[in-house]
């Protein structure tokens, strides 16, 4: 399995650097969160991961290939699952045509829709032919997060999953994620809000501000100074 290094990461949108050195690690079937205020650069580091900004300085290596240097459809088939902000399904093709566009990254030619995604999230196999524009917010993320699933990932990525979805939901999706790393081994990075959830889930923690790491540690050590300190509003 790989491991995620990046070293001084730098990450621009136009002329503007977001991140501004950002380092961090991620052992293979490790759980990191990534914490911070609104606007200090969280989904940016998910993007300069997937190759989604502008341009990038520093190191970030996945096992030993160079992910700078690759295009994001290259990232995504060595393995990196990401799940953006707001989902982005495709609302015209049904459950089973989104999820089956996550097979397409595979490297192993293999089509079919893993069944453990249906015991995972059981209401998409209800649905399994609708269109993904008829289900709810929350089960959208479902959606969302088995169609990064399909494409077999050795880690995924994800932004804020459960905001402003209903509580019912944000159980079983938080719940999900929490298999998906102790039972599926898979290494995640979470942007979330939800402290509590951070703790509970993670190994480990980094907290962002205006671009820069202000603070990294193992979950137990994510106290309530630091939450008061560095990510109340
Ligand atoms: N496409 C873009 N072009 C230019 N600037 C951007 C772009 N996307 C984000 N920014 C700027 O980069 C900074 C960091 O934004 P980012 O979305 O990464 O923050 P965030 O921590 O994820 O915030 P939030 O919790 O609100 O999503 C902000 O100042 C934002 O205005």
């Amino acid at each position: 399995m790989e491991k995620m290094h990046a070293r001084d990461l730098y990450s621009y949108y136009g002329k503007s650097p977001v991140l501004q050195g950002v380092s961090f690690d991620l052992a293979p079937g490790e759980f990191l969160s990534v914490l911070g205020r609104n606007g200090v650069g969280k989904t940016t580091l998910l993007k300069t991961i997937m190759g989604l900004t502008d341009r990038c300085a520093g190191a970030l290596d996945f096992g030993d290939s160079d992910l700078l240097s690759l295009s994001t459809p290259q990232r995504s088939r060595l393995g990196i699952g990401y799940i953006p902000q707001g989902r982005e399904i495709i609302p015209q093709f049904t459950v089973r045509e989104n999820i089956l566009m996550g097979t397409f990254a595979r490297t192993d030619g293999r089509r079919e829709i893993p069944e453990y995604l249906f015991e995972m999230f059981p209401i998409l196999a209800d649905f399994i032919s609708r269109r993904g524009g008829d289900l709810s917010g929350g089960q959208q993320q479902q959606l969302a997060i088995a169609r990064a699933l399909a494409m077999d990932p050795k880690i995924l990525i994800l932004d804020e999953p459960t905001e402003g979805i209903q509580p019912n939901i944000v159980k079983q999706i938080e719940e999900a994620i929490i298999r998906l790393n102790r039972e599926h081994g898979l290494g995640i990075i979470l942007v979330e809000q939800n402290v509590p959830f951070a703790r509970e889930a993670s190994d480990r923690f980094l907290v962002l501000d205006k671009g820069r790491v202000v603070m990294s540690g193992r979950s137990n050590e994510l106290t309530d100074t630091i939450v008061e300190e560095h990510l109340t509003f």
